[in-house]
């Protein structure tokens, strides 16, 4: 059987690679390719001329290979980011013990050894010290990262490339903890890459005293105590309030011993695991072909006609939520997907809800912009040109309030740019504004969108992530 998958997968990449051309930096397929899309991608050249330009056109044949792409299956992956001596690579192995314990077939890896060891060959650096000696880590921190800032000024693509290598190289894995990564805002940049895989980074932070504490361990450890702090690398410029984009998981790392980093997994990473959230998968109808050939329509709405469907997907939203609901003022939605799951919820966690409509419906006064089409409706021939506004009540949602938007899908993200313009042009700041939604569709980038337009620092977090169109 597994002789048979084999030769069945080398047939097709024998079959695709003559196909192919180097040249990977047009958007459109040229003419003398077009045999590989048609054969690849059947109806949808649009996707194919997307992963070409995005993923470099090797990458497009493992995603056109069925088997290729199985192989890295459907995985939670999260990325371990934090200063240096903030514990990330022990907390990442407490979190590997607690899952494997509890059934769950969990790895983690660092993503930065490669780069490590291209440097060592480079530099004549002793890899070995660099993976497992901290002080020489520390000593050639600086030049290691500058080291990194050129590979990737010589080849822009590096961390995508790597990024992937991990997490193909993580083998049979449920769970997958990656280690190392320096990236600004990783989730919206890597997780298209990984469509199918929900993709999480959760930020292991000490407090100062914490931090001074353990360089000073770690310099009495390596008989160094007195030398200065100059190899310390940890910058205001890395803390979560500076950065670029906006972290839903903290983990605090600040006491002793293992409890804490066991009860986070407990409380915000074992609830991606639960039985609720494959049932509530399980209600999401998968509809082949539709509106157009080509796309798997998920049908989220669903959720709401099947008995129960509506509470359960209500229950998951609260208990997902990473912050304070008692510090939340309102809810906001737009129709049509969004109010079905929001006034729901709204109405469970006993907040109001602000009303987003499309087209020209509300009375005025009204706060108005102009609204791209979804990706979904955009292949539908009823969504005319009159429906592209988005409009909010003036004064609805009061300045300097906390919201958090709800709707059922999050696809380009064009629909939650409207709102998140309309909701800021209330009054309200970006850090005070969380996202949930129901489905997520990583690979139309919506996250990066929002990165792109300044909305980096809005949270977003999904319940159910799917890959494909
Ligand atoms: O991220 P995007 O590409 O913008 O897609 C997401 C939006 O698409 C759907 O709405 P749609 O505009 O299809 O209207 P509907 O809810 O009335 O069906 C959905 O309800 C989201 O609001
Ligand atoms: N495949 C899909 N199913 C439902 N809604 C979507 N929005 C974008 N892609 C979608």
């Amino acid at each position: 059987m597994l002789d048979q998958a084999f030769r069945w997968a080398y047939s097709v990449v024998q079959n695709l690679l003559p196909l192919s051309s180097a040249d990977a930096a047009d958007s459109e397929p040229s003419p003398h390719e077009s045999p590989l899309p048609a054969v690849a991608f059947r109806p949808n050249p649009p996707r194919a001329a997307h992963l070409k330009c995005k993923c470099y056109l090797r990458n497009v044949l493992p995603y056109a290979c069925p088997l290729t792409h199985a192989s890295i299956g459907s995985k939670l992956i999260i990325l371990v980011t934090g200063e240096s001596f903030a514990g990330k690579d022990y907390t990442a192995g407490l979190w590997v013990s607690y899952f494997s314990v509890k059934g769950i077939r969990a790895g983690m890896v660092s993503i930065s050894d490669a780069i490590k060891a291209e440097y060592a060959e480079a530099t004549g650096a002793d890899l070995s010290r660099l993976l497992g000696d901290r002080a020489y880590k520390e000593q050639h921190r600086p030049a290691l990262t500058a080291f990194y800032q050129d590979r990737v000024r010589q080849r822009p693509q590096l961390p995508e490339e790597q990024f992937l290598k991990v997490v193909h190289g993580a083998g049979d894995v449920e769970l997958l903890f990656v280690t190392g990564m320096t990236d600004e805002a990783p989730v919206a940049t890597f997780s298209p890459l990984v469509p199918d895989s929900r993709l999480l980074e959760v930020r292991v932070q000490v407090d100062e005293e914490t931090l001074q504490a353990r360089r000073k361990y770690e310099r009495v450890a390596d008989g160094d105590a007195g030398s200065s702090d100059k190899r310390a690398t940890n910058t205001r410029a890395s803390r979560p309030s500076s950065l670029k984009h906006r972290l839903c998981l903290i983990f605090q790392n600040d006491t002793v011993g293992d409890k804490a980093a066991i009860e986070f997994a407990v409380q915000h990473l074992h609830p991606f695991f639960d039985a609720k959230l494959q049932r509530l998968a399980d209600m999401v109808r998968s509809i082949p072909d539709f509106p157009r050939s080509g796309i798997d329509f998920r049908h989220v709405l669903n959720v709401a006609q099947q008995p129960g469907g509506l509470t359960l997907c209500t229950s998951l939203l609260q208990d997902h939520f990473t912050k304070d609901w008692n510090k939340v003022d309102m809810m906001v939605s737009c129709e049509t997907g969004g109010f079905i799951f929001a006034s729901a919820l709204a109405a469970h966690i006993g907040i109001p809800l602000a009303l987003v409509r499309q087209g020209v419906k509300l009375p005025p006064p009204v706060l108005s912009i102009e609204k791209s089409t979804s990706h979904i409706s955009s292949y539908s021939s009823s969504s005319e040109s009159i429906q592209r506004r988005f409009e909010l009540g003036r004064g609805v949602i009061s300045r300097g309030a906390s919201v958090v938007v709800v709707d059922d899908v999050l696809a380009t993200g064009k629909s939650l740019l409207a709102v998140l313009h309309l909701v800021t042009e209330a009054g309200v700041s970006p850090e005070d504004v969380s996202v949930m939604v129901v489905a997520e569709f990583p690979i139309h980038r919506g996250r990066q969108l929002l990165l792109q337009e300044g909305f980096g620092r809005v949270s977003v977090q999904s319940l159910l992530i799917y890959g494909g169109e």
